[in-house]
């Protein structure tokens, strides 16, 4: 299951496209695989996109960006979004969502929804701000920091959904969603993302009841692609029992990159992301632990 690349003349008939992307998250040079490797993919306008790939894979990282949210200057590199250079010249209708948001202080203020809402010009968006409140289940009156985790995320959702975006990057942010609640904004981004030709890439590892939302699908691992960007449903994929498709496909997937991540380490290769010291914290004392995989 491959695409075919696009050339970079071509690159313009895509919303996203990415050629050539190789990216470290240590730029000191230091002895660490890239997080990513070689990736090369174009999504149309109007697609739905699922990462699917095991922890450490990638997915984030490409999420962060394709948001703009890490720089790479690299001849040969190209990453566009709506013909622009992610990099340079950065376009506009492009929202990412992701999970360290909920982590920020000033989310977790004495502050109530409605301000919060408006002090980002949600009274400009009111019908769209009123849909996402009544699908999300998000009361106005909530105070910032004296709701749970799943509500603050709620509120985040609103907040990153109520304009109109061109190009969505959801970053495993429907974890501490309940099932109604996931469900319901699945459907309501499908529905927009059709309406307005609107392009949705979004990493989960929660494939329950999504079979229906993606139209492409792609799996990820230790910084590549296995199966790019393809369209969803694949002809081959059985369903296992009662569990849906796109849940059989990633359970297969994950135990290969098992595996195959097993046969890595028998071999003697270094575990991709291990460092050769790690800190725990307990209190505020730092412990460091030399080699941890030894
Ligand atoms: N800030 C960082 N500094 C150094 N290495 C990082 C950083 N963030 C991620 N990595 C490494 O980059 C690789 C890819 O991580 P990434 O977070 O993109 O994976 P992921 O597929 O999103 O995983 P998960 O499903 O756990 O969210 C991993 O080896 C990880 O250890």
């Amino acid at each position: 299951m491959t695409q075919d690349i696009p050339q970079a003349e071509e690159s313009s008939k895509y919303e996203i496209s990415v050629q050539n992307l190789t990216y470290s998250h240590n730029q000191s040079g230091a002895n660490v695989e890239p997080a990513l490797i070689d990736i090369n993919f174009a999504l149309p306008k109007g697609t739905r996109t699922i990462l699917v790939g095991a922890n450490g894979a990638g997915k984030s990282t490409l999420l962060q960006i394709l948001a703009g949210k890490r720089l790479l200057t690299k001849s040969g590199t190209d990453v566009r979004i709506k013909e622009r250079d992610v990099f340079r010249q950065y376009p506009s209708g492009v929202t990412f969502l992701g999970t360290e948001w909920a982590m920020n202080p000033v989310v977790r203020g004495d502050i109530v929804v409605s301000d919060f809402l408006n002090s980002i010009g949600g009274y400009r968006h009111k019908e769209r701000r009123d849909k996402l409140l009544d699908i999300l289940d998000v009361d106005l009156d909530w105070h910032m920091h004296a709701i749970s985790d799943g509500e603050r995320r709620r509120v985040q959702l609103v907040m990153g959904l109520m304009g109109e975006w061109d190009v969505l990057l959801l970053d495993e942010v429907t974890v501490d969603l309940d099932v109604l609640v996931r469900d319901d904004l699945l459907r309501f981004l499908k529905k927009d993302s059709e309406e307005r030709g609107a392009t949705i890439v979004y990493a989960t590892h929660i494939f329950d009841g999504l079979d229906g939302f993606p139209t492409h699908v792609a799996h990820m691992r230790l910084g590549t692609f296995v199966t790019a960007p393809t369209p969803w449903p694949f002809p081959d994929v059985i369903t296992n029992g009662t569990a849906t498709r796109l849940y059989s496909a990633a359970l297969q997937w994950l135990r290969e990159d098992r595996d195959h991540r097993r046969g890595l380490e028998v071999q003697g290769r270094k575990k991709r992301g291990a460092k050769s010291q790690e800190k725990l914290s307990i209190g505020n004392m730092i412990i460091v632990i030399e080699d941890p995989l030894t």
